[in-house]
């Protein structure tokens, strides 16, 4: 960690991730000076979340807590104050959020969102302003009648994906807000502004109602993303005055005015601190990882997600196509999997006895390909493709029941890269000479699994400095906001 002069400008990314709320603070040249998290499981335990989430018992559900991510900006905040960071310093900030999550402001709470009293820290006085305690977030499958329905308003899914970038999805939040609409009306009555977890975190910052970006945006199959305004044919059919709830959608690179004067006060930012428009998580590993045309990211994280800038949207019934959050005109082709880190550390605890160690020693004690053997894992039903349940296969494709735990893990890690890559090239991702794959995400940490992706993709591998490419994609964007003096969103928003 590099050690910025002490008067010098500082630019703040946070990322609300499914575990954990992180941040990273970077210099002028881009260098990161400081890091903190808060992992929601382990230090905001009363929540009693398993990987940050909740999964309801019929298995389909998937919710958090939105106070647990109001308390742990708290903590966060109040750990980096204690710690002697430069808040003065942070001459604009820019954050992210886990994409499709949905967060339900009370009536009444953007009055209390103004009023903020310093002396007290934000969780005790938003207690009441979320006509939902339980976000859904994107682990959600329970939404299949509202996809279905939007589908048929839209003219099908082919004629949705063309206008939305995406068929209908049930993580996405337009269907996530028609099922809440249908099934807790008192609630969804109770409700003056829907945000996504990415223009959630921007509100806390700005002290007032965040708009929401065009990237993070585009996975709600409510904007359209050629003219990067919400579809009325997709807002009618999720709610009626959808449009007040949501706001006018901002471009990524929008700065949306100064911090609030609740965190200037409370933490010692500076009134010429700039808030740019936070984004999804991939859209801002996107950006932090500065991707080359050819290239291909993969995000090991909870979900394992691959995406590549685009310059023209071509959307299909798999995978989706987002607004490009650093290319005002471009776009970005995602493939998201839901089955990722939490299925890796699963095997990892009940093959390796919970050690990453044994974990890699599996994978350097077994050969590329495995004598045959293949598996699937999907522990949740999965996005990509659309199954659920574990699948062994041996080399004379008979499906056996179980393995020897080195051949379990191997089969793990290959099979998830083997469907990466098939459903990449599925999407028309060619995979040539020039070829980078770059990784990012907690797993990009390990060397053994590194190695797979590469031999599954024949390609070389490479990571960046940081393994959370997410936050450190805000920080550029707050640098890169502030720097182009990005159109300012319409306060009013
Ligand atoms: O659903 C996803 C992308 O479409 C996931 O990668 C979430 O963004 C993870 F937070």
């Amino acid at each position: 960690m590099a050690a910025a002069e002490p008067d010098s400008p500082l630019y703040l990314g946070l990322d609300f991730s499914t575990q954990q709320l992180k941040a990273v603070a970077i210099d002028g040249d881009l260098g990161p000076v400081h890091q903190d998290s808060v992992q929601f499981d382990s230090e905001l335990p009363e929540f009693r979340t398993h990987g940050g989430v909740h999964i309801h018992p019929d298995g389909l559900t998937v919710t958090s807590p939105v106070l647990m991510w109001v308390k742990a900006l708290d903590l966060l905040l109040d750990r980096m104050k204690a710690a002697g960071f430069g808040f003065s310093r942070v001459r604009a900030l820019s954050g992210s959020g886990q994409q499709h999550g949905a967060v339900f402001w009370r009536t009444g709470a953007a009055r209390t969102l103004t009023q903020l009293d310093p002396g007290q820290n934000l969780h005790q006085q938003l207690t009441d302003s979320f006509s939902v305690q339980d976000s859904p977030v994107w682990m959600d499958s329970s939404s299949g009648p509202q996809c279905d329905a939007l589908q048929e308003a839209a003219g099908g899914a082919m004629r949705l994906a063309d206008i939305t970038g995406s068929r209908a999805y049930e993580r996405f939040t337009g269907n996530q807000i028609s099922k809440l609409r249908q099934t807790r009306p008192d609630q969804f009555q109770d409700t003056e502004r829907i945000s996504l977890v990415s223009s959630f975190g921007a509100s806390l910052f700005l002290g007032r109602y965040a708009a929401i970006d065009y990237s993070d945006g585009s996975g709600m199959n409510l904007l359209d993303i050629r003219d990067r305004m919400w579809s009325q044919i997709c807002l009618d059919a999720t709610a009626t005055n959808l449009k007040r709830l949501l706001g006018e959608p901002s471009p990524s690179t929008a700065v949306l005015g100064p911090v609030s004067s609740f965190l200037q006060h409370r933490y010692g930012f500076s009134g010429s601190c700039s808030v740019v428009a936070f984004t999804g998580d991939n859209p801002a590993s996107l950006a932090g990882m500065r991707l080359h045309q050819g290239d291909i990211a993969v995000s090991l994280g909870t979900s394992d997600t691959l995406f590549l800038s685009l310059s023209e949207p071509r959307p299909s019934l798999e995978g989706h196509v987002f607004c490009n959050p650093v290319e005002p005109d471009g776009f970005m082709a995602l493939l998201c999997f839901k089955n990722g880190s939490l299925t890796r550390e699963r095997v990892r605890d009940r093959c390796c006895s919970g050690s990453w160690d044994v974990f890699s020693q599996a994978l350097d004690g077994t050969p590329l390909g495995n004598h045959g053997n293949i598996g699937f894992y999907f522990d949740t039903m999965e996005i990509t493709p659309p199954a659920v349940g574990l699948h062994r296969f041996d080399a004379n494709d008979r499906q056996v029941s179980s393995w020897s735990p080195e051949l379990e893990v191997r089969a793990l890690v290959e099979g998830q890269f083997l469907s990466r890559r098939l459903h990449a090239e599925r999407l028309g991702y060619s995979i040539g000479s020039g070829t980078r794959v770059l990784a990012t995400g907690g797993a990009s940490a390990n060397r053994q699994i590194l190695q797979v992706l590469s031999d599954v993709f024949n390609a070389p591998v490479y990571t960046i400095d940081l393994s959370d490419s997410a936050c450190l994609g805000s920080a550029y964007r707050a640098l890169h906001g502030n720097h182009s003096n990005g159109t300012t969103a319409n306060p009013t928003s």
